[in-house]
C-alpha cells in the first residue's frame, strides 16, 4: 500500500495539516496518510504534553477515512528523528512504500536533519509547495538533493493556506476565534482544557 506520512509536533493540530494530507493523498493516490505527533521533537521545545496533542489529532481526523493516527514516534520515549521513524517503518511494514510529507521549507533544512542520506535513500519525500512564486526555487533544490542523494523527491502543489500552530497558540492567548483554523472537536478541546491560555502550555 503507498501510505503517506504526516510528521509533526501538531501543537495543535490545524486545517493546514489536513489539508496538506488530503492534497497529497490526491495528488500521488496514497491509499492512507498516517498522522505520527512526535513524543520529542528533535528541533523545538516546550511543546504541549503529548496526551493532549494525541487526542487532538485523533479529534481531528475523525470523519477523514483515509486518515489515521499512528502512535510509533509519540511513544518512543526519546527524540524522534525521521530517519529512524522511516527506517523503522520500512522493517515493521515491508509491505508498504512510504511517502513523507513535508512542507518544502524543510527541504532547504533536511540535510542539517540527523542522517538525511538515509531518509531520503529510504522513502519518497513530498515536498508542498504554497506559493506559486517560490515553485521554481524549490524546483531547483528538489534536482540539487535529487542528484546529491539519489533520492525520491516530488514536488506537491497544495493552495496557500496561511496558518500556523503558533499563530493558534497566540490567538488563543488572545482570546481570538479559530473557528476558521482548526476542525470544531479541536477547538472544543482547547477550551475544554484551558490550553494555550498563558505562554507556559498544558503539561
Ligand atoms: N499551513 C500549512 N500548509 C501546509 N503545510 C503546513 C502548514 N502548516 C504546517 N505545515 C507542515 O505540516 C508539518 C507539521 O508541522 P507542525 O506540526 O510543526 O505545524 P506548524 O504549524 O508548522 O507549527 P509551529 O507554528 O508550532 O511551528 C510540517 O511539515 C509543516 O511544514
Ligand atoms: O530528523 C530530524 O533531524 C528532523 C529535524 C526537524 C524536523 N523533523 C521532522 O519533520 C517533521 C516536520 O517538522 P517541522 O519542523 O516542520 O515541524 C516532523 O515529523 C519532525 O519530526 C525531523
Amino acid at each position: 500500500m503507498k501510505i503517506g506520512i504526516m510528521g509533526g509536533t501538531f501543537d495543535p493540530i490545524h486545517n493546514g495539516h489536513l489539508m496538506l494530507g488530503e492534497y497529497a493523498a490526491r495528488q500521488f493516490r496514497l491509499q492512507k496518510v498516517w498522522f505520527l505527533p512526535n513524543g520529542n521533537p528533535p528541533h523545538k521545545s516546550g511543546e504541549t504534553a503529548v496526551r493532549h496533542r494525541i487526542e487532538m489529532v485523533k479529534l481531528a481526523l475523525e470523519g477523514h477515512d483515509r486518515f489515521e493516527l499512528n502512535l510509533y514516534e509519540a511513544e518512543k520515549g526519546t527524540v524522534s528523528y525521521s530517519y529512524d521513524t522511516i527506517r523503522n517503518l520500512n522493517e515493521l511494514y515491508p509491505e508498504h512504500e512510504f511517502y513523507f510529507i513535508i512542507g518544502a521549507d524543510s527541504l532547504f533544512s533536511i540535510e542539517s536533519w540527523k542522517c538525511p542520506q538515509s531518509l531520503l535513500s529510504d522513502c519518497t519525500i513530498l515536498a508542498a509547495c504554497r506559493d506559486e512564486k517560490d515553485q521554481s526555487q524549490v524546483q531547483e533544490q528538489i534536482d540539487y538533493l535529487k542528484k546529491k542523494y539519489q533520492a525520491g523527491i516530488e514536488l506537491l502543489l497544495t493552495p496557500m493556506m496561511d496558518v500556523s500552530s503558533s499563530d493558534i497558540r497566540q490567538m488563543v492567548q488572545y482570546g481570538m476565534d479559530i473557528s476558521s483554523l482548526v476542525p470544531p472537536g479541536v477547538k472544543e478541546y482547547i477550551h475544554e482544557h484551558r490550553l494555550y491560555l498563558t505562554e507556559e502550555k498544558g503539561k
